[in-house]
């Protein structure tokens, strides 16, 4: 079986990268804290100096970073992944904006390569369950070529045309999501402050026509004021931004989704960004 190479092994990284040692995939891996390598290691994975030692062992490299400035940075910088490029494949998994993928993609094509965008939907335990959802987007025959490895970390995959589908659908989405959320953790602090009783509420919402998974997931731990990070509160205020600057840019008026950003930035201010984002709740709470 070929090589398959992944940087970045964050929360989402060392989930996915885990799936596709576990499919039996021979992998090679990079993350700029070595001590987040450890286990897949331990797992037989072969941990690289830097993302152009992955691409010079691997003919496929999968990458999960933070955001477009960080996705960028693996890419361009002096050992990144474009120093090794011709005849290889990346995919990047990363939530950035189209601007970001298009540089991205049309450098690693001038330089010989070819480039799929496939940002996910779903979360931490998605992710180690292989259960994401793929929102593919440029070079179709990376799309074809990658689908064993999409299925190994996947349940669902899509193909949406030229690079910057992927980008944009990912954003539209969790520009939706960010703004549930917020509706969410303002109905549960003005019940909690109307004295009603939360696990009613819950129970209430999830009979109903807005019964959801997210809901049903983040509920109960929010009723506790807890947020253990699986989708972190600075990615979902990052998403948000970006999503509005398209917004911006295709003149569509976006007044609930700049309101729910400033909720996110709000709590990022008060130190809640590597909470999860279900932590917005955490800062209406304490502004009652
Ligand atoms: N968590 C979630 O539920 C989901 C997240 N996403 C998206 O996936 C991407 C990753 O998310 P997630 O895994 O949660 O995020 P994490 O913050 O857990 O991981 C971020 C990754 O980026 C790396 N990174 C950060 N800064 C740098 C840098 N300066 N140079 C090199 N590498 C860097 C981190 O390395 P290091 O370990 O050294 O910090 C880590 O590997 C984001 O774009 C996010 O929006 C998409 C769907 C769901
Ligand atoms: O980008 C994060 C998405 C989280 C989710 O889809 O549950």
């Amino acid at each position: 079986m070929a090589r398959v190479g992944f940087v970045g092994l964050g929360i989402m990284g060392v989930g996915m990268a885990g799936n596709l040692k576990k499919k039996g995939h021979d992998l090679v891996v990079w993350n700029r804290t070595k001590e987040k390598c450890q286990a897949l290691e331990k797992e037989g994975a072969k941990v690289a100096d830097t993302p152009a030692d992955v691409v010079k062992e691997c003919d496929i490299v999968f990458a999960c970073l933070a955001d477009p400035d960080i996705a960028m940075d693996v890419v361009f910088r002096d050992d990144g992944i474009l120093k090794v490029c011709p005849g290889k494949a990346y995919v990047d998994c990363s939530t950035v904006d189209e601007e970001c993928s298009n540089k991205i993609g049309d450098a690693i094509t001038a330089a010989g390569g070819r480039f799929l965008e496939a940002p996910v939907s779903g979360s931490k335990k998605p992710a180690e369950d292989g259960t994401l959802i793929f929102l593919t987007a440029g070079d179709e025959s990376l799309y074809k070529d990658s689908q064993p490895y999409l299925e190994a970390m996947g349940k669902k995959h899509r193909y949406l045309g030229k690079t910057g589908g992927g980008a944009r659908m990912k954003l539209v989405v969790n520009m939706i999501m960010g703004s549930m959320m917020n509706a969410f953790a303002e109905g549960m602090t003005l019940a909690e402050s109307s004295d009603l009783d939360l696990s009613a509420l819950l129970e209430v919402l999830d009979a109903g026509a807005m019964s959801n998974p997210m809901f049903r997931l983040k509920g109960p731990s929010m009723a506790k004021g807890e947020y253990p990070p699986a989708f972190p509160l600075k990615h979902q205020q990052k998403d948000m931004r970006l999503a509005l600057a398209l917004g911006d840019k295709l003149e569509v008026p976006m007044p609930v989704a700049a309101a729910a950003n400033e909720s996110f930035k709000r709590a990022r201010m008060e130190g809640k960004g590597d909470l999860d984002f279900s932590a917005v709740h955490g800062s209406l709470r304490k502004a009652k």
